[in-house]
């Protein structure tokens, strides 16, 4: 259960100088749309679980809120901030280092703003990477491309040289942008900033199109990739119709957590099944999949099968799962074993079949974020600059139950955020697609 002290935040030290923005604060009072910096915004949320830790309201776990300080630990005129994407694309990664740099620059004063190409390997010397002036007129209009105009990279990287960059070149605030791995090489950072002394905020903006952190509502870029993915289920859809005994059949990102394939699903609502990682399946035997398949096919004619890479790998025979070189597993082919044993199946059992089989893999996270995204992206890039300028360190900003919040990152690596087979989603996901509870 996350305590009190789970939710504590770093600081660097007192906030004695007077915000550029402290004149729009003045007015400010916790409402239902704000919270100000004095107060502390629940973690939990309903009556059982607060009321279940027998506490009084004060001592309750909380969040510190997100958003402006009067008050602020760096002087803008001598701050230097360097910036970093890292891991995979993730549409709005270019919005969030626009938000960054027009939000340091215009209206905090900050007037030295670089970015690390080729993510945490920009430090490191041997690699040979240029770093990158971010002035307002660079990022304007680089919020139009998928991708990140710095670049991004997998593999680890000796914390101690990214350290010595920041020293060379004089950074007070690293923004780094990424994943779970990324937020674990922030933390490693952290330390070695803390065992030199140094007086260096690092403050993280999640980002995964496989939504995978936790305590937060959604990440950036999420919404924008499976609205990119409901375009392979409506194809497969048409497909599945225009031919007998038509299947079609769509392999979606997400490693670990499947909720690309069920929010997708659900925008569509065309899929007869959805395979997730999170809920196991038996292919074989009566109340398998492919027997329930056999008899959709042949009872309406056709189906729509939309499967998360990482479900089923249990089937993928004679393969150890690779690695990527941050150690990352790398998944057998869900998809293609999925369409060999359907037509297997049907054929073994005389049934027309044709299996359509889409893979839209990279297409779904290389585009350039929906508007929704985009503004979401911008509040969060204001939120991680407010929270850096106040010398708040080893935090991630993020969105939760609307509320913008700080989350310590040992927090926020310290689980993964999984479709729960009990909760509301995937309930939703079961009545959407009308498929058995389990296929056992
Ligand atoms: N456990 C770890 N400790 C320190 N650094 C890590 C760790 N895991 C990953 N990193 C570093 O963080 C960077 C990005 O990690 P990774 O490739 O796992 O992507 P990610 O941030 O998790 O994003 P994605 O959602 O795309 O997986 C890499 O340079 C990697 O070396
Ligand atoms: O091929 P890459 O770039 O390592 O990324 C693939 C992985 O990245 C993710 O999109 C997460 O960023 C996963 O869904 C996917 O397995
Ligand atoms: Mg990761």
């Amino acid at each position: 259960m996350v305590s009190h002290e789970d939710l504590a935040v770093r600081t660097l030290g007192p906030c004695r100088i007077d915000s550029p923005l402290a004149e729009r604060l003045v007015a400010r009072e916790t409402t239902q749309h704000s919270v100000v910096e004095e107060d502390r915004i629940l973690f939990d949320d309903t009556i059982s679980m607060a009321g279940g830790r027998d506490l009084p309201v004060e001592q309750l776990p909380s969040l510190e809120p997100g958003g402006p300080r009067k008050r602020i630990y760096f002087d803008p005129a001598k701050t230097r901030v360097g910036i970093v994407t890292c891991g995979g694309l993730c549409p709005g990664l270019n919005d969030v280092i626009r938000g960054l740099v027009l939000e340091l620059s215009r209206h905090y004063g900050v007037r030295r703003i670089v970015g690390f190409r080729n993510g945490y390997r920009g430090f490191v010397p041997r690699y040979g990477e240029d770093v990158v002036d971010l002035t307002p007129e660079v990022v304007m209009h680089i919020d139009d491309e998928g991708g990140t105009i710095l670049g991004t990279s997998r593999g680890e990287q000796d914390p101690e040289e990214v350290v010595d960059a920041l020293e060379r070149l004089n950074i007070n605030i690293l923004f780094v942008i990424g994943g779970d791995g990324t937020i674990r090489g922030a933390m490693d950072v952290v330390r070695v900033v803390g065992e030199r002394g140094l007086k260096v905020a690092v403050v993280g903006i999640p980002k995964t199109i496989d939504n995978d952190i936790p305590y937060i509502d959604q990440s950036f870029g999420f919404q924008t990739a499976m609205a990119e993915a409901t375009k392979s289920i409506h194809a497969a859809s048409v497909e599945a119709r225009s031919a007998p005994g038509g299947i079609g059949l769509v392999k979606l990102m997400g490693r670990h957590s499947g909720f690309i394939a069920c929010y997708a699903t659900l925008a569509k609502d065309d899929a007869d099944y959805v395979l997730i990682p999170e809920v196991p399946f038996a292919l074989d035997g009566e109340r398998g999949l492919l027997e329930h398949l056999r008899q959709r096919v042949q009872e309406r004619g056709h189906a729509v099968v939309v499967v998360a890479e990482g479900a089923g790998q249990e089937y993928i025979e004679g393969e150890e799962p690779g690695r990527d070189a941050s150690g990352n597993v790398r998944f057998g082919d869900i998809g293609r074993l999925l369409r060999k044993r359907i037509v297997e199946h049907l054929d073994a059992h005389g049934v027309e079949n044709n299996v359509r089989y889409f893979d839209p893999s990279y297409a779904i996270r290389s585009v350039p974020a929906n508007p929704f995204d985009s503004a979401y992206c911008l509040r969060l890039a204001h939120a991680a600059v407010h929270a850096a300028m106040a010398g708040r360190t080893e935090v991630i900003v993020a969105r939760r139950r609307r509320r913008f919040v700080h989350i310590p990152m040992p927090l926020a690596v310290s689980r993964r955020n999984h479709v729960d087979p009990l909760g509301d989603l995937w309930l939703s996901v079961l009545e959407a697609t009308g498929q058995p509870v389990r296929f056992e």
